[in-house]
């Protein structure tokens, strides 16, 4: 097995007077593909967001390549600087893509490299061609969002978290915006870094990509995780009660 890549410990995070995560722990190992799922509601948008705090956790800790996120090295607390910094070892794609619709596809990829990192405009540009290119978008590299498909933008979206060289990719629900027939080539896109080695965790309700993409599934109930292991344990014989009533809900069009 590869090291691990990213430590969570006893994630706990309320609102209000609902607990929402209840002390979760999970291991992402650098390469690793982790497909999160779970019923509405069962905490899976709020563990990803605590991973890379867009959510701060009431406690717990997140370790990634030796940083505690939010900690200096001393064990200080990192000032706002440092733990953008820090956060930016995370990479994240949202269901909703929030491109700028004024700027080309290269532009808004180019964005955060040149604002954020400080890279000169051309070497930003070329590496926003670079990462467009490896999503399949080569031809596309000079259209606006309004020129493009939901997929296309999604994958502009995939290429944006890439440019800014993270080590791992959050994806929360990133094709349950889009139209049916638009998934697949979002889903194919995904594949395609997962078998590049890049560490991805996702939470998502496609279950054939789960099945056939995941080295790891998680699922998660009430705030914890219930059950984890590979795919085809986990939706072959489902051992918590409530993993095998979801699996029995899900819609056939989820392809189960
Ligand atoms: N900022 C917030 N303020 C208050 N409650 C919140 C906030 N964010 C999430 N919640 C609540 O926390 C619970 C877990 O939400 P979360 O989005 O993490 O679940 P989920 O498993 O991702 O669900 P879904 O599949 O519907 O996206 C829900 O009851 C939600 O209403």
């Amino acid at each position: 097995m590869r090291p691990v890549l990213v430590e969570a410990r006893g994630i706990t995070k309320s609102f209000g007077p609902r607990t929402v995560l209840q002390s979760v722990d999970l291991d992402v190992h650098e390469g690793e593909t982790v497909v999160i799922i779970g019923a509405s509601g069962s905490g899976k948008t709020t563990f990803l967001r605590c991973l890379n705090r867009l959510e701060t956790p009431d406690s717990g800790t997140v370790r990634i390549a030796d940083v505690t996120i939010g900690q200096r090295s001393d064990g200080r607390a990192a000032e706002e600087r440092e733990l953008a910094r820090q956060r930016r070892l995370f990479g994240f794609v949202f269901q909703r893509f929030n491109l700028f619709p004024h700027l080309t596809a290269a532009q808004n990829v180019a964005l955060g490299p040149r604002r954020v990192l400080g890279i000169p405009r051309a070497q930003a540009e070329a590496r926003a061609v670079a990462e467009l290119t490896r999503l399949g978008l080569a031809d596309h590299v000079h259209k606006r969002p309004g020129q493009l498909s939901g997929g296309q933008q999604q994958r502009v979206a995939i290429a944006r978290a890439l440019a800014m060289d993270p080590r791992v990719i959050l994806f929360d629900e990133p094709t349950s915006a889009l139209d049916p027939e638009l998934v697949q080539e979002v889903l194919d896109a995904m594949r395609a870094l997962a078998a590049e080695g890049m560490t991805m965790v996702v939470v998502t309700h496609e279950m054939r990509f789960a099945r056939s993409v995941a080295h790891r599934a998680v699922f998660m109930a009430d705030g914890r995780i219930a059950e984890e292991g590979p795919p085809a344990q986990l939706f072959g014989a489902p051992r918590d009660e409530r993993l095998q009533r979801f699996l029995r809900h899900l819609e056939p069009a989820r392809d189960v």
